[in-house]
């Protein structure tokens, strides 16, 4: 058997750099301290097992940091690609998947099955008590049909579009996440709610993840994808918008699918009293710390610096 080979000493200015980073670090360390921040990692940022270790690496260092995480997961890309082995058709209307019964199971089943628990293991394995739930969970996500209207240009007649059981948060009922929290066990959720008929709804993940932070008064919501964060009509990052701004970004459509969603969610949260919303680029190494900690932070910030 061979030995690893010793790791190379580092320069005097790789030492001071890592005191720098560390001293910088501390200003974030007292001011996030006994606060709560939701993350919500996307399925497209889930990409390999090495940038989900990583995730669970950095959830564990904001827990032991004094910060409550409460972890809130997608799964789009995973949902298609179940229905696709099922050849069951999927179309997205504004980044909502329009989901008739037969999706629905599926979606629950991919999102709090299989995907919930691969998140679970990897924060536990890093080191952190993590414990799997889904809205349905202690009424944990109450859900209504969302409806979406959209005027035909041709008649300009406003036209209701049936989504089938894409969920609305209409309430989040946070105790149990609380009791968690107290015991120190890291929550993660994934985005099914439960209706007040007894039907389970599709919510996307955006949404559930703002509902989730305004409830527990979270700090910060930090919103993990697979680009940058917001970009503008030339394809340039923008890393602080205000909410008029983000709306604009709607409006014209400089945002446009799955980001319509996010900077939604962005906004909800941010009237619903979470002090700022952060689109980032989850496939950056350590992109939640580089935020966190960080003066320059990371993404496009939406909200109170
Ligand atoms: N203005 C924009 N800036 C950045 N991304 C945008 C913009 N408009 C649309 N998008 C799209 O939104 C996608 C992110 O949404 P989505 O695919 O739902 O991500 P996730 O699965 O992480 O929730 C990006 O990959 C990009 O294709
Ligand atoms: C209604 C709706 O669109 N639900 C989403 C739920 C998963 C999700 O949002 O996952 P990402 O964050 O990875 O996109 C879906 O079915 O894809």
């Amino acid at each position: 058997m061979s030995t690893p080979a010793p790791a190379a000493t580092p320069s005097r200015e790789e030492w001071l750099a890592k005191a720098r980073t560390l001293s910088e670090a501390l200003p974030f360390m007292r001011r996030y301290a006994g606060k709560t921040v939701v993350v919500k990692y996307g399925g497209h940022a889930m990409g390999d097992e090495s940038l989900g270790r990583r995730f669970a690496n950095d959830i564990v260092l904001m827990k032991q940091m004094g910060i409550s995480p409460v972890v809130v997961h997608g799964g789009g890309p995973q949902i298609g690609q179940m229905l696709e082995r099922l050849k069951i058709k999927s179309e997205f209307v504004d980044g909502l998947r329009v989901t008739d019964k037969e999706t629905v199971e599926i979606a629950e089943m991919v999102l709090s099955g299989s995907i919930n628990k691969q998140i679970v293991a990897l924060i536990n394995d890093a080191g952190g008590d993590a414990v799997g739930l889904s809205g349905k969970d202690d009424d944990l996500i109450e859900a209504r049909k969302v409806t979406r209207s959209k005027r035909d240009p041709d008649s300009n007649i406003e036209k209701v579009i049936d989504l089938g059981f894409v969920g609305d948060p209409f309430r989040v009922n946070p105790g149990l996440l609380h009791k968690l929290q107290q015991a120190d066990i890291i929550p993660v959720i994934a985005p099914i709610g439960i209706g007040e008929d007894g039907q389970t709804y599709n919510i996307n993940a955006d949404t559930a993840a703002g509902a989730i932070a305004a409830a527990v008064n979270a700090t910060r919501l930090l919103l993990l994808t697979d680009v940058a964060g917001v970009l503008d009509k030339q394809k340039r990052l923008i890393p602080e918008m205000s909410v008029d701004a983000a709306q604009r970004a709607i409006d014209d459509g400089t945002a446009t699918g799955g980001m319509i969603p996010k900077i939604e969610t962005c906004l909800r949260a941010v009237a619903g009293g979470v002090e700022a919303a952060v689109i980032l680029d989850g496939r950056v190494p350590h992109a939640i710390v580089l935020e966190l900690f960080t003066e320059g932070g990371a993404g496009t910030l939406i909200g109170r610096k």
